[in-house]
C-alpha cells in the first residue's frame, strides 16, 4: 500500500509491514558524492527496471527528509553507460520523491567556467547513442516536452542560495551528454565548444526519465577540468580529486537550498504530462 503525502509508506515488497517514511526530495550523486547526509534508513527497492544503483539512503537535511542514491553506486562500480537510469528515477517516484536533484561533475567548454565552478545547466544537448531512454515503450506512447529541460523553481532556489553563499556560480549553461565511458578526442572537444558550455556522460536519461514520470529535476554541476580543448587532457583520478575537493560547497549549497523548496509545487513540471501522450 502506498499511501501519497508526508505520512508514511508500508509496502509488503519491503517486507511485512515496513514502515518507512516519504522524503518528496531525491538528490542523485555522481562521481565523487556517494552519500550527503548520515542515513537514517536505507531501503532496498526492487523496481520493474530492476534494481538502483544502490539502496536509496533516507536522511534528513537541515530538518527535511531526503532520499539519496549514488549515480554510479556506493563504491562506483556502474560506468555511465550501464548506470540504472530507469530504476533510479522508479524508487525516487515509489517513494515518494516529487523533486530530483541530479549532482554531476563535468568538463568546461569554456575558458571562463572555470573548475570549483558551480553551474546549475539550463538547457542539454543529447549525443548519448544507446540508453534506455523512456519509460513508454508502447503500448502506451508519450513525447514529452524538453524545451525547458530544468524545474524553474527549482533553478530559482538554487541559483539564489548558491548567491547568498557566494559560490563561484553560472546561472546557465548549455551541458552536452556523452555516451563515454571514454572522454572525448580534441577534435570531439572542439566540436562540442561549438555549442555546450559543459561536457557530462549522464545527464541522459536521467533528466528524460524524472520528467516522464511528472517530476521536477534540477541539475548541480561542480567543473572539474577543462576537458581535452585546452592542454593538459582530463582524466578519471582529477575528476574525482577536483570533486572531492569541492565536495563542501556543494554541501553548503544543498543545505541552504533544500530548506527554501515549498511543500506544495507551483512549477508545472507535473502538467507536462497532460499533453504528452498521443
Ligand atoms: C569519473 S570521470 C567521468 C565520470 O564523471 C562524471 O560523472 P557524474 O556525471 O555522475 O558526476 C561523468 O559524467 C562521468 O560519468
Ligand atoms: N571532461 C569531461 N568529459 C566528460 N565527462 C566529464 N565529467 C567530468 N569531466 C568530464
Amino acid at each position: 500500500m502506498i499511501s501519497t503525502g508526508k505520512a508514511t509508506l508500508i509496502f509488503p515488497a519491503f517486507g511485512i509491514n515496513t514502515v518507512i517514511t516519504m522524503p518528496k526530495i531525491g538528490i542523485i550523486g555522481g562521481s565523487g558524492v556517494y552519500g550527503v547526509f548520515e542515513p537514517k534508513e536505507t531501503v532496498k527497492v526492487h523496481t520493474p527496471y530492476g534494481r538502483p544503483s544502490a539502496p536509496v539512503e533516507i536522511g534528513e537535511i537541515e530538518g527535511v527528509e531526503v532520499a539519496f542514491i549514488p549515480r554510479h553506486g556506493k563504491h562506483h562500480e556502474f560506468p555511465p553507460h550501464e548506470v540504472p537510469y530507469r530504476a533510479n528515477i522508479w524508487a525516487l517516484k515509489e517513494l515518494g520523491v516529487e523533486r530530483v536533484i541530479g549532482i554531476t561533475a563535468v568538463g568546461s567548454l569554456r575558458e571562463e567556467y572555470k573548475p570549483g565552478d558551480i553551474v546549475i545547466a539550463d538547457q542539454f544537448i543529447d549525443f548519448t547513442k544507446k540508453r534506455e531512454y523512456t519509460f513508454y515503450n508502447g503500448p502506451r506512447v508519450a513525447h514529452v516536452s524538453m524545451a525547458d529541460p530544468f524545474c524553474p523553481e527549482l533553478r530559482r532556489i538554487f541559483i539564489e542560495a548558491a548567491k547568498e553563499l557566494s559560490l563561484p556560480l553560472h546561472e546557465k549553461g548549455t551541458y552536452i551528454c556523452i555516451e563515454g565511458p571514454r572522454f572525448s578526442t580534441r577534435a570531439e572537444s572542439r566540436m562540442f565548444r561549438q555549442f555546450a558550455d559543459i561536457i557530462g556522460m549522464t545527464l541522459i536519461p536521467e533528466v528524460n526519465l524524472a520528467r516522464e514520470l511528472g517530476m521536477c529535476y534540477v541539475n548541480v554541476s561542480t567543473v572539474t577540468d577543462y576537458d581535452v580543448w585546452a592542454e593538459k587532457p582530463v582524466d578519471a583520478q582529477e575528476v574525482i580529486r577536483v570533486m572531492k575537493e569541492n565536495e563542501e560547497k556543494v554541501q553548503r549549497l544543498l543545505k541552504r537550498a533544500i530548506p527554501r523548496i515549498p511543500e506544495e509545487r507551483t512549477c508545472g513540471c507535473a502538467d507536462i504530462l497532460k499533453t504528452a501522450f498521443v
